[in-house]
């Protein structure tokens, strides 16, 4: 049987296999035995490092589990702390998308009354992500706690209603968006259907049930050519897959509402805009570039015709939520059950005054006091619709929704905070 050293050490044709005198191969031997040792204790060596590197890997996934960004005796003190009521009658809000535009605005409006606000966030990079952390920074600084988690973590969404008997839930978490569906289809879906879906289980099972307020979009009217849309117009022929998600989020919302008794509000935003804005929004992007003297992509429709969008600034946008928030009702189940019909409502929120994008463009270059580089082209077939125009009389008439600023004034608004934000008052840009 060939010995382990054989085995480790397989006999080569080589310079050892030649005759060999018995001290040469006394000499031999001892040598061979000490390099066989060597090896030996080498493997060990290298088992031991092995092992010590797993078990590190192990402790250091063990300690990520333990220091997760959620749980924990502090955690759900901050949470409950988030979460208390401030005023007689006030609500107790979880907010998904806290540090998102809308999120990060309703959030500081529904604290200042003195109602309870705890906030959701992924912080995801569609956009610049440290504008979401500044967001997250200002909430923090008004007392508002933003847990980072995602809407499709159900063990997350069950502990904080454990946590807190939240009354309502101010659904604004999604993948925005309408012309990057193209590129990211799977996010749509995954934020938009299967994070709505999670939401409404977690919703459903609560105990007492949250009234849900979430927001849809203007994008659902898609071709539509009825002006103004109102609520109860066609919306089967989505432009985009971000309308079609929003779309089939409505549908989803309303078998919750009919099965499990749960008071759901959807809200269809027209193009909202402001301070605290989306960086992906032309407004926006159309700022950026006219500052930086790069040029700006204006899209223009068949035959010549502008492009245009019924813009709603922030301060309106969060008038309605918040009046959507006092007169939902309640949800009526409990422990998953439905005990009695419950409100179903889909409200516009627009300004009701559309203005082309040239006009937008306009306004900035004379907020900006600098000329915009304008590049003219036809409307890509990228999911855009050419108009879109809000008949509020629903919100109006339901909680006295009122929009009161015109796109000029909001504007202007707009600029004064992004000149701040980065840099540009202080005579250096930091973008
Ligand atoms: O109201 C809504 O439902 C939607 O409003 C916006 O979507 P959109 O109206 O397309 O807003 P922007 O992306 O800011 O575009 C505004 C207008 O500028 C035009 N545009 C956009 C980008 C660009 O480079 N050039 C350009 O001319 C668009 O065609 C559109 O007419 C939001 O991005 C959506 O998330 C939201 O749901």
């Amino acid at each position: 049987m060939p010995s382990l050293e054989d085995e480790l050490f397989p006999s080569t044709p080589g310079k050892f296999k030649i005759e060999r005198s018995n001290t040469m191969n006394r000499q031999f031997h001892r040598c061979f035995t000490s390099t066989s040792t060597m090896f030996l204790w080498a493997l060990f060596l290298v088992a031991l490092t092995a092992s010590y590197l797993s078990f590190q890997s192990f402790v250091d996934s063990g300690s990520r589990y333990f220091s997760a960004s959620w749980g924990g005796i502090q955690w759900e003190k901050h949470v409950r702390s988030s979460a208390q009521i401030h005023r007689s009658g006030g609500m107790s809000v979880l907010v998904t998308g806290a540090a998102g535009f809308v999120g990060t605005h309703v959030s500081l409006a529904l604290k200042k009354r003195g109602d309870g606000v705890v906030g959701l966030d992924n912080f995801n990079n569609y956009y610049d992500p440290s504008l979401k952390k500044a967001r997250k920074a200002l909430l923090n600084n008004h007392g508002i706690f933003v847990i980072e988690g995602d809407i499709n973590d159900a063990k997350l969404l069950a502990k904080l209603f454990d946590a807190v008997a939240f009354t309502h839930v101010m659904h604004l978490a999604a993948q925005a968006g309408v012309r990057y569906a193209m590129q990211n289809p799977h996010s749509y879906v995954h934020s938009n259907i299967a994070g709505l879906v999670t939401l409404l289980e977690a919703c459903k099972s609560a105990n007492p049930q949250p009234s849900i307020v979430w927001a849809s979009s203007s994008s659902v009217y898609g071709l539509n050519e009825n002006v103004p849309f109102s609520e109860a117009d066609r919306t089967d022929q989505p432009a985009s897959l971000y309308a079609a998600t929003k779309k089939a989020g409505e549908e989803i919302a309303h078998t919750y509402n009919h099965i499990y008794g749960l008071s759901i509000t959807g809200l269809r935003f027209f193009t909202v805009y402001g301070p605290w804005g989306r960086p992906d929004m032309a407004y926006f992007s159309f700022t950026r570039n006219i500052l930086q003297g790069k040029p700006i992509t204006v899209y223009r429709g068949k035959n010549h015709v502008d492009l245009a969008r019924d813009f709603t600034y922030i301060d309106d946008i969060v008038k309605g939520c918040l009046g959507s928030l006092d007169t939902s009702g309640k949800s009526t189940g409990s422990g998953g059950k439905k005990r009695g019909p419950a409100p179903y409502r889909i409200f516009n929120l627009g300004n009701t005054s559309p203005v082309t994008v040239p006009k937008l463009v306009n306004i900035l270059e004379r907020h900006l006091k600098v000329k915009a580089k304008k590049n003219v082209i036809e409307m890509p077939g990228n999911g855009d619709v050419p108009f879109t125009h809000a008949n509020i009389s629903s919100a109006q008439k339901e909680f006295g929704y009122r929009p009161t600023t015109d796109l000029q004034t909001g504007l202007k608004k707009f600029v004064r905070w992004y000149l701040s934000y980065y840099g540009y008052n202080r005579g250096k840009r930091v973008n």
